[in-house]
């Protein structure tokens, strides 16, 4: 399923590589790798391999959640077709409070107690789903889980989710995509193998 969806991603050209012109993370970290989930909305059938891949991890989950809620932006419509699959109600949880209207953070129904999972696009840091998530705590929901289509595999991802006591599962990762770039030859293995140690100095 890791290594499905990693393709799914690569078909779609939602992964770009430039060493030349890094590209600027929401961290403000920069990176010779951006990979745009927001494209997976164009195309059903991937989508729809996203949806059924979370709900199998719903499926493992322990605690199953009865509320599911999107991040805002990417994670939003991931959210919304996992809640129609799952028949669960839905809410959103914006980057901040909104500055007019209800001035709410959560938009839609979230009683107190429910158990929630979040659903997110994508895991750099971590901060914005982590945001999120006490966004959701803060509204008196239980959170069971981070979900994630794609995480870059940082070690301040892991720290962060364990110091908050959250769990967080994801479909795929950069090592799923850098190894599927080696197999169709459009990387070869010390592009990879640099790609690599960028990516674990940046802890
Ligand atoms: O783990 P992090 O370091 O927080 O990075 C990941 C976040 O960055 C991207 O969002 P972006 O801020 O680009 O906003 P968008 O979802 O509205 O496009 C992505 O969709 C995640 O939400
Ligand atoms: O960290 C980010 O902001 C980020 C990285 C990435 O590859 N894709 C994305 O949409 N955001």
């Amino acid at each position: 399923m890791k290594d499905n969806l990693a393709r799914d991603l690569l078909e779609i050209k939602a992964v770009q590589i430039n060493k030349d012109h890094y590209f600027t993370w929401t961290s403000g970290i920069k990176s010779p790798i951006y990979c745009d989930n927001r494209l997976t909305m164009s195309h059903p059938k991937v989508r729809k391999n996203i949806t059924e891949a979370f709900v199998s991890l719903v499926e493992k989950m322990e605690e199953k959640p009865e509320i599911i809620a999107g991040c805002a932006t990417a994670g939003i419509p991931h959210a919304a077709w996992l809640a129609d699959r799952l028949a669960l109600p839905m809410v959103y949880v914006r980057s901040k409070p909104k500055g007019h209207g209800k001035g709410n953070q959560v938009e839609g129904e979230l009683p107190a107690g429910k158990r929630v999972l979040v659903i997110e696009d994508l895991i750099s840091t971590g901060g914005s789903s982590l945001q999120a998530a006490e966004a959701v705590r803060r509204e008196g929901g239980v959170v069971t889980g981070v979900a994630a289509i794609f995480t870059y595999g940082l070690e301040k991802a892991d720290t962060v989710f364990q110091e908050a006591g959250i769990n967080f599962s994801t479909i795929t990762g950069f090592d799923q995509l850098l190894e599927a770039l080696t197999d169709d030859g459009e990387l070869n293995e010390e592009d990879k193998r640099e790609l690599l140690l960028w990516r674990d100095q940046l802890d």
